[in-house]
């Protein structure tokens, strides 16, 4: 195989590839920008107007999609994936992943949207260089932008598959993106609604692409990921890069949607979660129940009708996101 199909391992090894740019038998050019990212171009002429950035390993033990990444880069270089896409393949955070840690000093997935100029330390000059790779691979106009980026989570979850759809104001989410999703096997989308840190964000906000966070399944070692299943996600990913999707149903039957009621943010060291340790994702908490207590007897209670937690996480740093409720949306404001 052509060693720029090797990503993963020139990552995993810190290593610099003699060769920058490759073409494979079949006119695929691949080309190395840096570390972890990897640029597919289809041959001349077979070029269908996307532009579909895939990341993985912003967080570094989050090992299944980084798998799944590396299996369609090799499927590109050796012949078997045909792209008419152009393809932008990052690992997010290539010193974590190497350690099989989330991150090693910050969370690159609170760095992006102007937060990396306010801060230092290699994951905010990685989170620059992740947003600028991006910029350029999106610069050029008129084609379709779209971006996943691929995670899984801290703990289990009563929802495997779902995703994180940003928000921009006077920007309206989309059923055809949702539809494309649920096709991929994602069982439920949480609609935000203000500006966010993240990546996926970032991409949405600033470089007008169709941008989602996607949540996988349970974080576990490169190697132990039987029990997360991406076969409907691969095949979607597959069809969108040879421009193979079939026709889309626009109904979003058996998707379920969620908007963000609150997100809670821990202000100190006195904050305190009430929440089992081994609490699942999407979990009911009902109207009435103290949720967090902080400094200065902040409490957080619940207030809203058929709300649930997803992504409890006491451990994160002081003016961080320390979980969010949610609530049921009825997607009437889709476009
Ligand atoms: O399991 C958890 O607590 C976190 C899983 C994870 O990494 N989720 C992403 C979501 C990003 C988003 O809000 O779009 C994150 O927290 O960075
Ligand atoms: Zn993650």
């Amino acid at each position: 195989m052509l060693a720029l199909g090797k990503l993963l391992e020139l990552t995993l090894t810190d290593h610099e590839p003699a060769e920058k740019t490759q073409v494979t038998t079949r006119g695929v050019r691949l080309r190395w920008l840096g570390e972890g990212a990897l640029e597919v171009r289809p041959p001349e002429g077979e070029d269908c107007g996307l532009d579909l950035l895939l990341s993985a390993g912003i967080h570094g033990n989050e090992t299944a999609p980084i798998e799944l990444l590396e299996r369609l880069l090799h499927g590109v270089a050796n012949g078997k994936i045909k792209p008419r896409a152009r393809v932008l393949f990052l690992f997010g955070n290539p010193a974590a992943i190497r350690k099989g840690e989330r991150f090693i000093e910050q969370d690159i997935n609170r760095l992006f949207n102007g937060r990396h100029e306010l801060s230092s330390g290699f994951e905010a000059l990685r989170a620059a260089e992740l947003e600028q790779f991006a910029r350029v691979f999106f610069s050029k106009p008129e084609r379709t932008r779209l971006h996943y980026d691929l995670h899984t989570a801290i703990r289990g979850s009563k929802i495997e598959q779902f995703a994180l759809y940003p928000f921009k104001e006077g920007r309206t989410h989309s059923r055809r993106e949702l539809a494309r999703l649920a096709a991929a096997g994602m069982e439920a989308v949480l609609l935000q609604s203000k500006s966010s840190i993240t990546f996926s964000a970032f991409t949405y906000e600033q470089l007008d692409a169709e941008a989602f966070t996607l949540e996988l399944g349970k974080a576990r070692p490169f190697g132990q990921n039987e029990e997360v299943n991406l076969d409907r996600l691969e095949t979607r990913l597959i069809q969108l890069i040879e421009d193979s999707e079939p026709q889309t149903e626009q109904s979003l039957e058996g998707l379920k949607l969620f908007s963000v009621a609150r997100e809670i943010i821990k202000h100190s060291d006195s904050f305190h979660l009430h929440l089992p340790a081994d609490i699942e994702n999407f979990s009911e908490l009902s109207k009435g129940y103290l949720l967090a207590e902080d400094l200065a007897e902040t409490r957080w209670v619940v207030e809203e009708e058929g709300a649930r937690i997803i992504f409890p996480n006491p451990k994160v740093k002081n003016g961080l996101r320390a979980g969010i409720l949610i609530v049921p949306d009825s997607g009437q404001r889709l476009a």
